[in-house]
């Protein structure tokens, strides 16, 4: 399983330093949160930010839309350089359409759900995505609790690629931390968002390290 530290938690006067940080740490995936003050009640940051920061790094920019109606948005993060591009389950009734465009622009794809929402109701779309992001969390902040239970689903993942021998990789966002790291390893995921863990830790490479070997120990 690989970290993907998310720079919702970093400073924002220094986001550049913030993702040099990752990038000096050999990290592959750089986990990036759009909201859009509608789909969840905060605002981060747009396509412009991302534009931006794509010339100083060449790390994996999977960028998590929290925005409603991606499909008007979608242009400008095809454009900004996003390597993946994840969308909600929840925010368009349009999602096989929305997933069709990220993917036709030679992009990976994902689809997020948050907690409430089953597994059950991105069946349909399953053979399309790259990536499936399990929220561990309501989405909208960083520093949350993990919800337990939403693990199950990463299990129903695992369970559903394989029988019907799909790509997509999964992902776990929210809470990911010491604690908890050993529970999302377990369930299978394949990659973890570290946000508020990751930042607020003094020392990242020891951060990154501590992470490292719990997951090593339960793989
Ligand atoms: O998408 C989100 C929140 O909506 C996440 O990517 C958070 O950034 C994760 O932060 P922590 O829970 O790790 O602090
Ligand atoms: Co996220």
């Amino acid at each position: 399983m690989k970290l993907a530290p998310s720079i919702l938690s970093c400073n924002f006067s220094n986001v550049a330093k913030a993702v040099s940080q990752v990038d000096e740490l050999g990290l592959e995936y750089l986990h990036l949160d759009v909201m859009d003050g509608s789909f969840v009640p905060e605002i981060t940051f747009g396509a412009k930010l991302i534009k931006d920061i794509r010339r100083n790094t060449n790390i994996t920019f999977d960028v998590h839309l929290m925005v409603e109606r991606p499909e008007d948005k979608l242009d400008a993060f095809i454009e900004a350089g996003s390597d993946i591009i994840t969308v909600h389950q929840e925010s368009t009734i349009h999602l096989h359409r929305v997933l069709q465009k990220i993917k036709s622009a030679g992009i990976k794809c994902g689809v997020s759900i948050v907690p409430s929402t089953p597994v059950s109701m991105i069946l349909p779309i399953l053979d399309m995505v790259d990536l499936v992001l399990i929220m561990t969390v309501n989405p909208g902040y960083g520093g949350q609790k993990l919800i337990q239970s939403c693990l199950d689903k990463v299990v129903e993942l695992r369970d559903i690629r394989e029988k019907e021998d799909y790509t997509y990789l999964i992902s776990v966002d929210g809470g990911v931390n010491l604690s908890t790291v050993q529970d999302v390893a377990t369930a299978g995921a394949d990659l973890a968002v570290t946000g508020s863990a990751f930042f607020l830790s003094e020392d990242k490479a020891e951060f990154v390290n501590k992470m490292n070997d719990l997951i090593r120990k339960c793989q």
